[in-house]
């Protein structure tokens, strides 16, 4: 279960950026974090991870406060992958091994190994485990990062713009495995996305920000026309193909 209460957030000015931002959820299910450029949701992230320490509010994870936990406890409950990621010049294997470093003893063990082969399986990365991740693509790149993210086996897994430099082939692969790493290892996802028909497919909750603010959540039932234009300004459409909601922006 993730619990973040009224969490509030500034960055050294007068100006709230997260005003009393609220997500209560039990695991197991893919969560899509929507809402305009600037309203927040990254540094929602941050907050929640403790990248940056929110000014007030608790974020939970199964009984862990987050506030108060050690730095070993944040990074066996959260995984978080950067909008902006970069890298040194590592290969992919290595790359996705220092994902394993907060279960490690001194070296790698059997199952770590076992751990990252699985992840590099599953983000189809194996014919690229010995390149140097300094000569990838972009979203060469950011798949490798999710599969570091995975190899580290967290109970919470926060993605910001997974999809943002994929090929559509790609940005598919990757909501799919992420929704599938919710349903089926039962851990909580959190992705920040802007397209909002790639959200409907995949995630099965929908937090929707707006003015720093929780404006609404719950089920694919909040994304109405009304909320649409509430949180972007936008008049839009909500109609179904193959049983999937999709936007149409008029
Ligand atoms: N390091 C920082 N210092 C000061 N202000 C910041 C900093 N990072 C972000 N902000 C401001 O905080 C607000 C929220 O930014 P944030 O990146 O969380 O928004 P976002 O919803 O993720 O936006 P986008 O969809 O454009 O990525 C914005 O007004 C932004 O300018």
């Amino acid at each position: 279960m993730i619990h973040a209460e009224n969490v509030n957030f500034s960055y050294h000015t007068d100006e709230s950026v997260l005003k009393a931002v609220c997500l209560k959820e039990e695991a197991g299910h893919c969560i899509a974090l929507l809402g305009n450029n600037g309203v927040g949701k990254s540094t929602f992230l941050k907050c929640f991870n403790r990248i940056l320490r929110p000014d007030s509010g608790t974020v939970l994870v199964e009984n862990l406060n987050i506030s108060k936990a050690s730095r070993k406890e944040i990074a066996l409950t959260l995984a978080y992958v950067e909008q902006h990621t970069s890298s040194g010049r590592l290969t992919v294997y290595d790359t996705v091994l220092l994902g394993r470093k907060p279960h490690m003893k001194m070296t790698p063990s059997e199952e770590d190994y076992a751990v990252v082969d699985n992840a590099i399986e599953r983000l189809h990365l194996t014919d690229l485990k010995l390149r140097y991740t300094d000569e990838l693509s972009g979203g060469e790149l950011q798949k490798v990062m999710l599969a570091r993210a995975l190899a580290q086996q967290p109970k919470v897994l926060l993605l910001d713009e997974p999809t943002a430099s994929l090929d559509i082939y790609n940005q598919h692969e990757v909501m799919k495995i992420a929704a599938g790493i919710a349903s089926e290892d039962n851990m909580t996802v959190i992705i920040v996305i802007h397209d909002l028909n790639l959200a409907l497919k995949y995630c099965d909750r929908f937090l929707l920000m707006h003015d720093g603010k929780s404006f609404d959540y719950g089920d694919v039932s909040v994304i109405t026309s009304e909320n649409i234009k509430a949180v972007y300004g936008v008049n839009a459409v909500i109609t179904e193909v193959d049983g999937n909601k999709i936007v149409i922006v008029k």
